[in-house]
């Protein structure tokens, strides 16, 4: 017998809203929520740790479908269906929003709350996040050093191999306006690269000759905007990290091992898309 709730009471029930899923799949069925939230497993027991874990994992989940998203993004773009890449492109920059404002969440633990648990982390560190390095693989900021910390991994070495062995969402943007009749370095669109993207003159005058005539190169002239869209939250990604850092453990070496704010400062120098940054100068 359900209980039935006092007089007045509302009971949603009455109105034939479901209340019994004992055979039927329910909402955390579908969700699997009881894995999730038994994924939470501080090591100490200072507050602010259930926090730091819930940021990480919320991060990493959003990771996840940026890593989806940015994977369709690119095969869209090599089959020329350039709307659709145009679509997915914009939740991608909208995923990082979300990520950027998750910052204002973990910028409330002092560093008394930290120190709280800090020695819990050991050497683990966000250097050693796969996701995050797919992501910076994608987007053309390769490195393959940065394989290393995931050795131990071989599922993840091979994820990591596997995104170097293709063309970067850049060069598969630059593949694109070759096709439409611009003049592109062949190394550049038949080789996926290993190393970051450097300044080419040729894809400066590429971007000059979109920019100067956006109306003549609409796919171009949107995709380069959508690029520096995404780089430009990017960006704001990088220093809202390095900022919450030096907040929480000022000038500290990082439990990674790097020099910590050093480190990450450095990667705010960082350029995906160098050319479409440099090209505004001469416009
Ligand atoms: C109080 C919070 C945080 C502190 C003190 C912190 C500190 C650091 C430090 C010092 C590094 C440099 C590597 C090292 O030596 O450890 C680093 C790297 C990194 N952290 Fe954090 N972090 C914080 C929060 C986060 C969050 C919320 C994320 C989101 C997933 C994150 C993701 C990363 C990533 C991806 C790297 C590698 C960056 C790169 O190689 O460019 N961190 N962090
Ligand atoms: N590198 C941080 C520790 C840290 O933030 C962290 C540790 C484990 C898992 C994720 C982390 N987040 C970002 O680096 C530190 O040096 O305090």
């Amino acid at each position: 017998m359900t209980k039935q709730p006092p007089d007045g009471a509302y009971n949603p029930e009455n109105e034939g809203a479901e209340m019994r899923f004992a055979d039927k799949m329910s909402y955390g069925d579908y969700l699997d929520l009881a894995q999730i939230l038994s994924a939470q497993k501080p090591l100490s027991t200072a507050s602010d740790e259930l926090l730091f874990i819930i940021q990480h994992q919320t991060s990493e989940l959003w990771m996840k479908l940026m890593l989806h998203e940015l994977h369709l993004a690119r095969e869209a773009i090599s089959a020329d269906r350039m709307p659709e890449a145009m679509k997915l492109l914009a939740r991608v920059s909208r995923i990082m929003e979300q990520l950027n404002s998750a910052w204002d969440v973990l910028r409330t633990m002092t560093p008394s709350d930290y120190t709280q648990f800090r020695d819990a982390l050991g050497l683990s560190s966000g250097f050693q996040s796969l996701q995050y390095r797919l992501i910076e693989f994608v987007l053309g900021n390769r490195n393959e050093a940065m394989i290393r910390p995931h050795e131990h991994d071989p599922d993840g070495v091979a994820l990591l191999n596997a995104e170097l062995a293709r063309l970067s969402l850049y060069q598969t943007v630059l593949a694109f306006a070759q096709r439409k009749g611009f003049t592109v370095p062949a190394d550049l669109v038949n080789n996926p690269s290993s190393q970051p993207h450097r300044e080419v003159p040729e894809i400066m005058d590429l971007w000059e000759t979109v920019y100067r005539d956006p109306a003549a190169h609409w796919a171009l002239y949107e995709v380069g905007e959508k690029l520096v869209d995404l780089e430009d939250y990017f960006r704001r990604w990088r220093f809202n990290h390095v900022t919450t850092v030096e907040r929480v453990i000022g000038f500290k070496r990082g439990t990674g091992g790097t020099g910590g704010v050093s480190y990450l400062k450095r990667m705010l120098e960082v350029e995906l898309f160098p050319e479409l940054w440099h090209v505004r100068t001469r416009l």
